[in-house]
């Protein structure tokens, strides 16, 4: 796929994360107060944000949430368990506080904001950023893409606009049909079998997962030969909010912010970025494992391990913003222990 200049930002290189910080913290793990290694995952943790932050103590003050969604084309043929109004009324109940996602963002002090790229019933609300591309992408089953080339550039820049100097950014997803839209990013992304990366989404039964199999299959094999790149694959299979999503995390990362990456659909937008700018990945954080039976296959493919399991396939950020207190604990942990010595104990050999 030809590059036009509105999108030479994505391929920018970002430096790896601070190596010297990242020793410093590692060292300073070993004189806390603990056996080595006794609080597991808690540790790498610190050790991480201790290299994004380029400090030895790190701190997770400031967290930006921002929640985006669209409606797929793709709908239409009736691979989700809920009609496609339901992007539209879920947008105006973020802006309004209602939703999962802002139950928890409040509890964790984020800046919170959702961004319509586009739904089939218009919906408006003072506080919903109008980032709209298209009232929908079109249905990748009937043989046109997704999107347009310039569709993507705009949802892609969208996203890039979401990007602000905080010290975690989490990306959350809405759109009814999206999990077919990842379903397919992740097949043709990672040539994997379609019946083992396609799940029931909102809840579909056996009948209907069948029928969105074969949809992804044969629409695998219709646009075969434009999957030639992750940016022909994501404008391909969609969605905007996918697409907003994948600039908004490279964007991010590019200042230097880490990123903490949510279910099935953040996790398409992850790979996506990852593998059209590999500077990224080590700024990318796997916050869940989603409940969406693709999900595990596609996080081995990326050779990458979530922090939780707790069988949530809501999207919205749910479940990186869960993850969040957990990562704000080990920063804790690791800035105000004690070591060894401060507590007047000699560390055994
Ligand atoms: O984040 C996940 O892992 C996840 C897994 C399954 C479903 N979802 C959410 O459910 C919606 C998509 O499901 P579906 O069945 O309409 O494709 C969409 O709004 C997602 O945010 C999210
Ligand atoms: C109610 C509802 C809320 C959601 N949040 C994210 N995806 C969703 C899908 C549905 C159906």
């Amino acid at each position: 796929m030809a590059m036009t200049e509105e999108l030479r930002w994505l391929y920018k290189p970002v430096p790896a994360p601070d190596q010297i910080a990242r020793d410093a913290a590692i060292a300073r793990q070993k004189q806390l107060i603990k056996p080595e290694g006794a609080l597991g995952r808690l540790e790498s943790i610190a050790v991480d944000f201790a290299g994004f932050q380029g400090k030895e103590q790190p701190q997770l003050d400031r967290l930006c949430v921002r929640v985006f969604g669209a409606d797929h084309g793709i709908a239409a043929q009736g691979t989700s368990r809920f009609p496609q109004a339901v992007t539209s009324v879920m947008l105006k109940l973020f802006c309004e506080g209602g939703a999962a996602i802002n139950v928890l963002s409040r509890e964790q002090n984020a800046d919170f904001a959702a961004i319509n790229l586009g739904c089939v019933v218009p919906t408006e609300h003072p506080d919903l950023i109008d980032e709209v591309v298209a009232s929908s992408t079109a249905d990748f089953s009937q043989g046109n893409t997704a999107m347009t080339r310039d569709q993507l550039a705009l949802a892609l820049n969208a996203g890039r606009r979401q990007s602000t100097d905080t010290d975690c950014f989490i990306g959350g997803d809405m759109g009814i049909g999206n999990t077919t839209s990842a379903a397919a990013i992740f097949a043709a992304l990672f040539d994997l079998e379609v019946s083992k990366i396609t799940g029931r989404g909102t809840g579909i039964g056996d009948v209907v997962l069948t029928r969105k199999m074969a949809l992804i299959e044969s629409a695998l094999e219709m646009h075969r030969e434009r999957l030639g790149s992750p940016l022909a694959i994501l404008q391909t299979f969609g969605g905007f909010e996918i697409a907003a999503l994948t600039g908004a995390f490279i964007a991010s990362v590019q200042r230097q912010v880490p990123v903490l990456v949510d279910g099935f659909m953040a996790t398409a937008a992850a790979a996506i970025a990852g593998t059209l700018n590999p500077s990224v990945k080590p700024w990318l954080l796997y916050a869940h494992l989603s409940d969406e039976a693709g999900h595990k296959l596609a996080l081995e493919c990326m050779e990458v391990k979530p922090m939780l399991s707790f069988n949530m396939r809501l999207g919205e950020g749910t479940g990186a913003v869960l993850a969040i207190s957990i990562i704000r604990q080990a920063i804790n942990l690791h800035n105000k222990m004690l070591t060894f010595s401060e507590a007047g104990l000699p560390i055994a050999d």
